[in-house]
């Protein structure tokens, strides 16, 4: 395609060589630390409005491939990588790379310094930027970036519009879907659920009638504050269901309960996050993607007990209400892509939904 540039909002400029779509794209610029897991990551909706660079220096080497697509429309603005495999190979692949990108209109660049641009973000933080054509005047797009506000109704794009069934004999849960990715149904489906799952914007009533044995709140996109339909509903049912909250879900299950939550400089993101449950004393490796953290302190005026923490940084990974059953973690224990060491939180909720149908007398 030829040669485009990537424009930081404080002015910084790489030239790189597009591929995938020719179109500009405007997002706020984030990495991904994962060496593997590409296409998950293209795939996650949580990444709606970002332009994401992966640390990894060899992308698309496996290709495309049917199996590992973690929604059906992607809504990732755009794809920084420092080079990208032409001829990828893998017996699972069904196209490249360029290809998938250039079919859903996502562009990407390559070619550029990407460690320079990881240290950048890590220093001054999360940046807006923009992948353009290398003709417009740098100085014309970082005037566009300042004037641009990134869109605060992610959740409302990458959501369902309608509620739907993946039909089961075993629990029922209902699935609040805040941009959800496929790996959480293959999670519920692989253990029985029948699975209901409704817009982020369900009221509490409406859940309640379903009369479902737990309610799990997806991952999604942006500020969880920007949200407060989903935390309104939780305040309304947590202490009705049992709740399992995943990383936005988490983010809100914590507001709702009336925890803060705040941005971080550059988030976690990538395959490898060690996470150590206090609880138990055992540290697990966690697949994570999230700009946003619950603060700490703020836990200290809620009901909520802090569960798990981030190693590298101590911020909070986890959390469980004091007084009625419903937890929530802030990483991706349905990993895709990354390891499964946290994969049994999905048998702890539903675990948790059979004790409160007995009537046991247990919170998270
Ligand atoms: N993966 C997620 O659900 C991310 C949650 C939230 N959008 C954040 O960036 O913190």
């Amino acid at each position: 395609m030829g040669k485009r540039q990537l424009v930081l909002e404080d002015g910084t400029v790489f030239i790189g060589d597009g591929f995938g779509s020719t179109q500009e794209a405007i997002g706020e610029v984030v990495f991904n630390t994962g060496m593997t897991g590409y296409q998950e990551v293209i795939t996650d909706p949580s990444y709606c409005g970002q332009i994401v660079m992966m640390t990894y220096p060899l992308t698309g080497n496996y290709g495309i491939n049917r199996d590992d697509m973690e929604t059906v429309t992607p809504f990732i603005h755009g794809f920084i990588v420092k080079e990208v495999a032409e001829y990828p190979s893998n017996f699972r692949s069904e196209e490249t790379l360029d290809d998938y990108l250039k079919a859903n209109h996502i562009p990407g660049i390559a070619g550029i310094d990407t460690r320079k641009l990881t240290k950048t973000i890590r220093l001054q933080g999360t940046m807006k930027g923009a992948i353009a054509d290398i003709t417009i005047p740098s100085e014309e797009i970082v005037r566009k970036l300042h004037k641009t506000d990134l869109a605060k109704n992610q959740v409302q794009k990458t959501s369902t519009l309608k509620p739907y069934v993946v039909p089961g004999r075993g629990k029922r849960i209902v699935v609040v879907d805040c941009g959800m990715k496929h790996g959480i149904l293959r999670e519920l489906t692989k253990r029985n659920c029948h699975i209901t799952v409704v817009p982020y914007n369900y009221s509490a009533e409406d859940i309640l009638r379903l009369k479902a044995d737990g309610l799990l709140v997806t991952n999604g996109p942006g500020d969880p504050k920007d949200v407060p339909e989903t935390m309104n509903m939780l305040q309304q049912v947590v202490g009705k269901l049992p709740v399992f909250g995943i990383c936005l879900g988490h983010q809100l299950l914590a507001l709702a309960c009336g925890a803060e939550t705040e941005k971080m400089t550059f988030g976690h993101r990538g395959s490898n996050h060690p996470v150590k449950d206090l609880l138990t004393n055992k540290t697990y490796i966690t697949s994570q993607n999230h700009s946003y953290a619950v603060q700490r302190a703020s836990l200290a005026k809620t009901n909520l007990e802090l569960t798990q923490i981030a190693l590298n940084d101590g911020t909070v990974e986890g959390i469980k209400h004091k007084l009625f059953p419903a937890f929530s973690v802030q990483y991706h224990p349905e990993s895709s892509p990354g390891p499964e060491d946290t994969n049994h939180l999905f048998d702890s909720f539903l675990k948790l939904t059979e004790q409160v149908m007995k009537g046991e007398e247990v919170y998270a």
